[in-house]
């Protein structure tokens, strides 16, 4: 498990590892870590660090004394390192540091702005040292304006400890940040260099272990790993049948809309559900019976009747709503369906349906819900934007409001349930964004829960073989090892080897995941 903590928990395991150490022996470790990875990305793209300009962004902090130790380790291997002082105050001991050995500070007679256009311009390397975990809300100028220009950065940028303009401990951007193409963190990994849209600001994260790890608590956030994720999956042993693997009810579809049943059919087929039993109405069944024969099929024959789902068989755990409707009828078939003490994940149409009438969350089984930002706006009474810009909080909010585990869709997956680590899914790619997806990522937790694994690991394990199907499905990767580095990375969202991408279907995602589970 990856594990990610807010900036005062890092604070906190920084000030009882410090109290036992020599002064400066932290920064000292942070510096050496940076100066490193700068050294080898310099390295990669220009063949040496000798002869290359470097320009240092410093604010007031220590997060700006590391950038300036660092900037003297690179000078004294002949790099030409100019600080632009942004703050206030500055590191004293690193800026001697890095005159010492030949580097320079900024002219204070000459606006700031001015003369940071032209180096940054200029640069073989910016290196983002204004704010670190010290940094609070927006940020302010003449930051805001330095962090907008190192988008006009022909060389490289690497963000020091959390690129500034993050808030490290939530992912929230308001307004300006430094997008940087690496980050080098220390001690442990911020919430916000794995959280949205604060991620996609940090580009590859490089962690320096600076010997926090004994101090840290408890996590805040999590992100599993293939480990992980190979470790919680349910296998079939020898004594394993149909019915014990698991066998999962479906209650999706309508003839109005038809697709979506198909698709949580497959993502649960193919998911290793040990069965799978859908019920509807006819044309959804039709269809699911000529698309995945494997599925025991249930037209309902009165919805509006006593109990509509009494024809169908047990089930260990339900899926409800991908294409349900939302109609009376559907709020019957989400009514008896809820009524059940399986588990019940809940999606889609569902979703409007519990919105409408938050008494259907009132049950004896566990549930999780799976919205998206939009659908999660319907159920908080929150703007969609505002979700999607405090996506930590609002999936937090929810499970503790509804009281049910939430995974939210989107950009980034995150899966909260009350007193535990949110998880955050590192697998994935934006070819998702595309019709249909969602549904079968609802099939697959499906299969996951009717495996007995509980709401919390069927939806963080299915997000994260949803996102590894659909990486795989991009590249069309035959071999299932297409970028284990970028899989691995939380922020390497694109291929590293430079593998062709290409659209995909929601049902290629269906039909990657078992090349997905033997990538495991
Ligand atoms: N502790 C340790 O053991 C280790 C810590 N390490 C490093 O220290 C970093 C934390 O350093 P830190 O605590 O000095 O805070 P930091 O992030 O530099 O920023 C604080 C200053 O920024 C400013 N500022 C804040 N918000 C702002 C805004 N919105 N807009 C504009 N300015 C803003 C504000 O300045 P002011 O406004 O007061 O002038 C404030 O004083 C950490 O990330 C890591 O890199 C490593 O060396 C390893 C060991
Ligand atoms: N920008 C993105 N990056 C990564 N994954 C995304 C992105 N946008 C959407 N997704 C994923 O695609 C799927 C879309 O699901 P959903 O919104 O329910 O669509 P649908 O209802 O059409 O199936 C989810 O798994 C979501 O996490
Ligand atoms: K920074």
């Amino acid at each position: 498990m990856r594990t990610a903590y807010t900036s005062d928990q890092i604070r906190a395991a920084e000030l009882a590892l410090m109290a036992k150490l020599p002064e400066g022996t932290l920064m000292g470790r942070a510096a050496a870590g940076l100066a490193a990875v700068c050294a080898g990305l310099l390295t990669g793209v220009r063949g040496r660090v000798y002869g290359s300009h470097v320009v240092l962004l410093v604010g007031s902090g220590d997060n700006g004394g590391d950038a300036l130790y660092a900037g003297a380790r690179l000078a004294r291997r002949g790099a030409r390192v100019v600080a632009v002082l942004a703050g206030s105050r500055v590191h004293e001991g690193g800026l001697a540091a890095l005159r010492a050995v030949g580097g320079r500070a900024t002219d204070l007679r000459v606006p700031i702005l001015e003369q940071a256009r032209e180096l940054i311009g200029d640069a073989d390397l910016v290196v983002d040292g204004l704010v670190g975990i010290g940094g609070s809300g927006a940020l302010r100028e003449p930051y805001a304006t330095l962090a907008g220009l190192t988008a006009q950065a022909s060389g490289l940028v690497v963000a020091v400890d959390v690129p500034s303009g993050v808030d490290a401990s939530t992912g929230e951007v308001d307004g300006a940040a430094v997008r940087a193409q690496a980050t080098v963190t220390f001690g442990a990994y911020k919430n916000g260099l794995l959280i949205d849209p604060g991620a996609r600001f940090a580009g590859a994260v490089e962690f320096v272990d600076i010997g926090l790890g004994p101090y840290l608590p408890d996590p805040d956030v999590a992100a599993p790993t293939d480990e992980d994720v190979a470790d919680l999956l349910p296998r079939p042993g020898a004594e394993s049948d149909k019915y014990r693997r698991g066998v999962v009810g479906i209650a999706a579809g309508s003839d109005r809309y038809t697709g979506a049943a198909v698709l949580a059919v497959g993502g649960a087929v193919r998911a290793g559900a040990g069965m799978v039993r859908f019920v509807s109405s006819a044309e959804p069944v039709r269809l699911v019976r000529a698309r995945w024969p494997e599925a025991v099929t249930t037209i309902i024959a009165d919805p509006l009747g006593a109990d509509p789902i009494e024809e169908v068989g047990r089930v260990q755990a339900w899926v409800l709503g991908p294409g349900l409707g939302t109609g009376a009828e559907a709020h019957a078939v989400a009514r008896a369906v809820l009524s059940a003490q399986v588990p019940v994940l809940v999606d889609a149409d569902g979703l409007t349906l519990i919105a409408r009438d938050r008494g259907l969350l009132r049950r004896d089984g566990p549930t999780l819900i799976t919205p998206h930002a939009g659908e999660l706006s319907r159920l908080l009474g929150v703007p969609r934007e505002r979700i999607e810009a405090r996506r930590l909080e609002h999936v937090r909010r929810a499970a503790a409001e509804l009281g049910v585990t939430v995974l939210l869709k989107g950009s980034t997956t995150l899966v909260a349930e009350e007193d535990r680590p949110v998880r955050v899914n590192t697998t994935g790619t934006p070819w998702l964004a595309t019709g249909g997806t969602g549904d079968v990522l609802a099939g697959i937790a499906g299969a996951l829960l009717a495996g007995g694994l509980s709401c919390y690991d069927a939806a963080s394990g299915a997000a994260y073989v949803h996102g590894l199907a659909a990486r795989l499905a991009v590249r069309g990767d035959p071999a299932g090892r297409g970028d284990p580095a970028g899989r691995g990375d939380p922020a390497g969202r694109g291929d590293a080897a430079g593998r062709a991408e290409a659209p995909i279907a929601a049902l290629d995602v269906a039909q990657a995941l078992p090349e997905a589970l033997r990538a495991l």
